[in-house]
């Protein structure tokens, strides 16, 4: 099957180097994620793998090849880069079938692709009479129109509304069990976190992280118990007498540090104290994210947590 394979890679614009010596593979069979602060290089380098632009050190291949290199590309790779790149006085059908004509593509795959992406039923309307979100989705109808191995998509959830949203995660799920290599860039780490398996990160244009989203976030975040129960104060000495780490909040909520919800339900248990509430708190993508990305955005405001948001 086809990686994308990034090998020291190195992306200048006059004095800024948008992309520092990256180096890392995109495996087939799998969602990754591609994450980043707003600067990083994603753009960039989704740029230099489709030969959108010319690196100044390094390579970008796809299955060994690069990208200006490959016969009929569209039926390789699907991509995704800018949803405002269809014509806005044709019709999504048309638009579509130009692309089809230009790359060998039989013409059915026209209306599979609109009827995949939710488009059949507006197919003969004018681009320009599109909402951002059935924009999008004609970009993600596009980059999946050559049945590609490989899809790359930046940011596809933008304008998607929520029924949009979970037809995308679940779309990205489908394409990497079907065995294809998908790379999606997004600043939504709640919905990165529902669909990826595997992360890349960056920061000003370096790799700071290429690992499975599981292991990223649990370095970095320690799991926490919340727990609630009738009687708080023997609860805090019983965690205290245990050499746990406990803070209370409202309500009688408390939230343990490094600590797992079997040992803390029997410690509760075995005191006789009567649990209201145990729940895990397994860290978020956004808690791990944000943890490694704080030293390394270009666009800080204070606090630098701003920096994501969700939809
Ligand atoms: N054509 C260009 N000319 C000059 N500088 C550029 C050009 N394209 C990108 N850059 C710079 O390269 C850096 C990386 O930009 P890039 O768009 O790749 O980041 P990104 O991670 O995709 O960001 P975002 O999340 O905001 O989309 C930025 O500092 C940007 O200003």
């Amino acid at each position: 099957m086809t990686s994308i394979d990034v090998q020291n890679l190195t992306k200048e614009y006059g004095t800024t180097r948008a992309v520092d010596h990256l180096t890392f593979r995109v495996l087939p069979g799998r969602v990754t994620g591609f994450l980043g602060p707003n600067g990083a290089g994603k753009s960039t380098t989704m740029r230099l793998v489709l030969g959108l632009d010319r690196p100044t050190r390094g390579t970008a291949t796809i299955g060994g090849r690069a990208y200006a290199t490959l016969c009929d590309p569209l039926r390789k790779v699907g991509t995704l880069l800018d949803a405002q790149a269809a014509h806005g006085s044709r019709t999504a059908r048309d638009h579509l079938r130009a692309l089809a004509v230009g790359n060998r593509i039989p013409d059915r795959r026209v209306d599979e692709v609109l009827a995949e992406t939710g488009l059949a039923s507006v197919a003969r309307r004018r681009v320009k009479t599109y909402s951002l979100g059935m924009r999008q989705r004609l970009g993600i109808a596009a980059a999946l129109l050559g049945d590609p191995e490989v899809v790359m998509l930046d940011e596809p959830s933008n304008g998607l509304d929520p029924e949009g949203i979970v037809w995308i995660r679940e779309l990205l799920r489908r394409l990497a069990k079907e065995g294809r290599t998908v790379l999606v860039s997004s600043h939504l780490m709640n919905e990165t976190a529902s669909f990826a398996d595997h992360l890349v990160v960056l920061g000003r244009g370096r790799l700071l992280a290429d690992t499975p989203m599981r292991e990223f976030i649990d370095a970095r975040v320690r799991p926490r118990v919340r727990v609630r129960t009738t009687d708080g104060s023997v609860l805090s000495q019983l965690l205290a007498e245990h050499g746990y780490e406990a803070a209370a909040h409202d309500d009688g909520l408390w939230t343990v540090e490094h600590a797992r919800v079997d040992d803390i339900g029997r410690l509760a248990s075995a005191a006789g104290l009567i649990v209201l509430e145990l729940t895990a708190d397994e860290g978020t993508l956004e808690q791990a994210y944000l943890d490694l990305t704080a030293s390394a955005t270009e666009f800080t405001t204070t606090p630098a947590r701003t920096l994501t948001q969700e939809a």
